[in-house]
């Protein structure tokens, strides 16, 4: 519908309460006038009108919004703060009580000249208009300035934080490495050195008497953080180790990032006036700053003296400057950083819930190595898995996507409107509001996916015969990596990733969810686990799974494969 057509039609409601509210004003300033004070009965009556005109005013734009409830001041605020620990949920809800709409625009800033523009957010997880917004008008819906604005300082104009040619440029230098055999063989190669240290970490925590707990995710973000570090700059800082408790990189690298994303919860002149006076979190965003360039500057030097098969020694070839690539590195790290480990977090602690699943997968991963190593159980284990033999790990790559659908790392996105512009499905955008794309909220719509949206089912990710992954026909109902030009260029790496950490711990480990542990979604613009992921660790019985391949994806896998040798 559109919003002028709304707010033509004022209401009866609104009327009774203007002339009540008139009546109210009347009174008051009477009554001051009687009593001889005219300069109280005229602030009295100043106050009271703007209060009148102020709602008169917030109720015509309420009446133009739909959603939860917006209030005079706060807008939606109060929502987001009452259901600030289940918020992605909250929106879900919002979005499926729209009956199929999937769209509905609120406001955050109910303050007149603001409210139409910055004020504007408008919500959806409707396909077609994600793919009006990530493709069809691509560039009407940037990033935009105060996204740009709050990145700045610690993210330059690199590829994450940049639109228009700026973007463009980058993008396509960068797209070309991405699909470079030799960035996959290096990715595999970080991932490997990582995975002994977990392995060993994992099987310590199995050897004791059983009772000592591991905070899963924190080893996953170390782990993937020396492995974008790896591949980024050539160099693993191993902060997955014992031996190393405490990075200042790392730690430099987290504050910075911290405040940085603190400064989206503010207007733009607030940060600006608490950077200029060094204050609070912008004077922990400058320290945090001056120790992650010094260790960037060191690691571009490094590079530029023995190039390598990195990134930056890729860019470097490109004539990029110093800074540039300090800038190209730091993007990197943060676009690769924590959305692989806590997509992994989030599949652990469902496959812990899951036997059958977990049953699957590991048997889909002994089959896969008895057709490629024979049947002795100390080949299995002698080594990573190569690349032939994660290519064939489908099962494990549906419930990986199946994770992704419910628990996407990056649960939801917002783009900047240039011009006035009318979705697909009518809703009227103006210029300078905002548009949120609820990635989270996709996966679990009904209309998307069926009845069955809220159960763990990766077997909707195969072809009918169980032997193929097969992507959803249409790109703009799992956004999980983004769609569009702007898609995520790091999509088959992490699958590669996740694909290996994944099968090296089940085919070692059993794990087991540590009781009373409460697993809740923390707040932020990845979807971490608010109190980390505390397991126990058991050696893994493989008796156990061998004989479970009956009806499994991974009978029909070993069924391929031995067909295929046999041809
Ligand atoms: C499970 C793992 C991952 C998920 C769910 C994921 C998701 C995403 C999403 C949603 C975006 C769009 C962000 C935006 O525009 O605001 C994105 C962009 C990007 N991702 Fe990933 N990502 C993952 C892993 C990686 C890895 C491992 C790398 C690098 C090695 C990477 C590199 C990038 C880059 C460079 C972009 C920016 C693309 C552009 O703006 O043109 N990603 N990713």
């Amino acid at each position: 519908m559109l919003l002028s057509d709304r707010a033509l039609r004022p209401s009866r409601e609104f009327h009774i309460n203007r002339l009540h509210t008139i009546e109210m004003v009347a009174e008051v300033v009477i009554k001051a006038l009687r009593e001889q004070q005219p300069a109280a009965a005229a602030l009295t009556a100043a106050i009271l009108v703007l209060v009148f005109s102020y709602m008169a005013w917030f109720w015509s734009l309420r009446r133009r919004l739909s959603g939860p409830t917006v209030w005079p001041l706060f807008g939606s605020l109060p929502g987001l703060v009452l259901n600030r620990a289940r918020m992605h949920d909250w929106i879900a809800g919002n979005l499926r009580a729209t009956g199929g709409v999937a769209t509905y625009q609120t406001c955050i800033l109910p303050i007149p000249l603001l409210a139409r523009r910055q004020g504007l957010v408008t919500v959806t997880a409707h396909p077609r208009n994600l793919e009006h917004v990530l493709r069809t008008r691509f560039d009407n819906y940037p990033k935009g300035p105060q996204m740009q604005a709050a990145f700045h300082d610690l993210l330059g104009g690199g590829i994450f934080n940049s639109d228009g040619e700026a973007w463009l440029l980058q993008r396509k230098t960068a797209a070309l490495e991405f699909t470079t055999r030799t960035l996959r063989q290096a990715m595999a190669r970080w991932t490997n050195r990582a995975i002994l240290r977990l392995c060993s970490i994992l099987s310590a925590a199995a050897a004791g008497d059983g009772r000592r707990a591991v905070d899963l995710q924190d080893l996953l973000l170390r782990l993937t953080f020396d492995n974008i570090c790896g591949l980024t700059f050539g160099k693993d800082p191993e902060t997955l180790s014992p031996a190393i408790p405490h990075n200042p990189f790392t730690a430099a690298f987290d504050a910075a990032t911290e405040a940085t994303l603190q400064r989206l919860l503010f207007p733009g002149f607030l940060w600006r006036l608490k950077k200029a006076l060094r204050l609070g979190g912008e004077l922990r965003l400058r320290r945090s700053l001056e120790v992650v360039d010094r260790h960037m500057e060191a690691a571009v030097a490094e590079r530029k003296e023995t190039p390598s098969d990195d990134l930056i020694s890729r860019f470097m070839k490109k004539r990029a400057s110093d800074e540039n690539l300090q800038r190209i590195a730091l993007n990197f790290l943060l676009a690769g950083r924590d959305t692989s480990s806590v997509a992994l977090s989030w599949f652990f602690w469902t496959v812990m819930r899951r036997p059958d699943v977990e049953r699957k997968i590991v048997g889909e991963i002994t089959a896969v190595l008895r057709a490629t190593r024979g049947p002795d159980r100390a080949a299995w284990l002698a080594g990573s898995l190569e690349f032939d033999e994660l290519d064939r790990l489908v099962y494990l790559k549906a419930a990986l996507a199946e994770t992704l659908r419910l628990y996407p790392s990056v649960p939801q996105d917002t783009k900047y409107v240039i011009s006035d512009d009318v979705l697909p499905d009518g809703t009227v955008v103006p210029a300078g509001s905002s548009v949120t794309y609820s990635i989270y909220s996709m996966g679990r719509l009904e209309t998307i996916w069926g009845k069955d949206c809220e159960e763990f089912r990766p077997e909707r990710w195969l072809s009918a015969e169980g032997d193929r992954f097969e992507p959803t026909k249409d790109p703009y109902q799992f956004v999980a990596f983004n769609a569009g030009p702007r898609t995520c260029l790091g999509k088959d790496l992490a699958y590669l990733q996740m694909r290996s950490i994944a099968a090296a711990v089940l085919l070692r480990h059993r794990l087991e969810p540590v009781p009373g542990h409460r697993v809740q979604q923390k707040m932020s613009l990845t979807l971490f686990m608010k109190h980390g992921l505390l397991v126990y660790v058991r050696p893994r019985n493989l008796d156990d799974v061998d004989g479970h391949l009956v009806d499994s994806p991974a009978k029909k896998v070993t069924t391929a494969i031995a067909t295929a040798a046999a041809a």
